[in-house]
């Protein structure tokens, strides 16, 4: 189990963006991390990965597979090379790294393009390959920062089906996403946050106001409901 509790966490001391962020993501379970625009998703994420310049707090993880907000590509390698780059340094048995990311090349559509260079990839064609490159080694947690970002609608149906493999295996995911229709299908339970701190968290069932309300209209009431109370 992955655990978080962050007392105070930014990017300078003197103004901090996260205050009293607190969750677990247990094994075998796809958590979402949702909420508007500057909420901080993608900050707590940086938290957790231990990047960010000012960070008072506790993390549990141990090594985890991680897909970007945006892709981070080295200019002067092909796919092929990331590939093999990512497998010289994982530290996990070569052979099943190769076939893993073979399969994974597959399932994205991208086994002819190994010869070729990412940074002139399209921006959903890069966005795949950060998920070959986080999928390819095993882990006993994923964080993906708005995995669905770019991709076509076979890829995300694709990377829906991978997330389900993995979490069928055991693993804990975390997964940041504006995508709430598909977050309502996919995930376990929610973490909304809004301004800087844990809105509210828990499962659909357990948040709702009424039943039958959506992840969407859920959303929308939280955020409006944290708007007007801060006028
Ligand atoms: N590198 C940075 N330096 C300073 N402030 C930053 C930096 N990155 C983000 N912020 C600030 O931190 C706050 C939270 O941003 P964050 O990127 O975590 O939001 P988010 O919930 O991931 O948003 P989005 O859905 O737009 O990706 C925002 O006010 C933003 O301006």
């Amino acid at each position: 189990m992955v655990s978080i509790y962050i007392r105070k966490a930014g990017y300078s001391e003197s103004s901090s963006i996260l205050s009293n962020v607190q969750f677990t993501v247990p094994q075998g379970k796809l958590i979402g991390l949702i909420g508007a625009n500057g909420a901080g998703k993608s900050t707590t994420i940086q938290a957790m990965m231990e990047t960010l310049p000012f960070f008072d707090g506790e993390v549990q993880l141990g090594t985890y597979g991680y897909v970007p907000e945006r892709p981070i590509l080295y200019e002067y390698l092909t796919l092929s090379e990331h590939i093999d780059l990512l497998i010289r340094t994982v530290g996990q048995d070569e052979n099943e790294l190769k076939n893993r990311a073979t399969e994974l090349c597959k399932t994205f559509r991208l086994d002819d393009k190994l010869h070729l260079y990412p940074v002139h990839f399209s921006k959903g064609m890069q966005q795949k390959v950060m998920l070959i490159l986080a999928f390819t080694p095993t882990y006993d947690f994923y964080i993906l920062d708005e995995p669905f970002m770019g991709l076509d609608p076979q890829a995300m149906r694709r990377l829906i089906q991978l997330v389900a493999e993995e979490k069928e295996r055991g693993a804990a995911i975390l997964m940041s996403t504006h995508a709430l229709d598909t977050a309502e299908k996919i995930c376990d339970s929610y973490i909304c946050m809004h301004n800087g701190h844990v809105l509210k968290q828990g499962t659909l069932g357990e948040m709702q106001r009424y039943e039958g309300q959506s992840l969407l209209e859920l959303f929308d009431e939280l955020i409006e409901g944290a708007a007007n109370a801060a006028v």
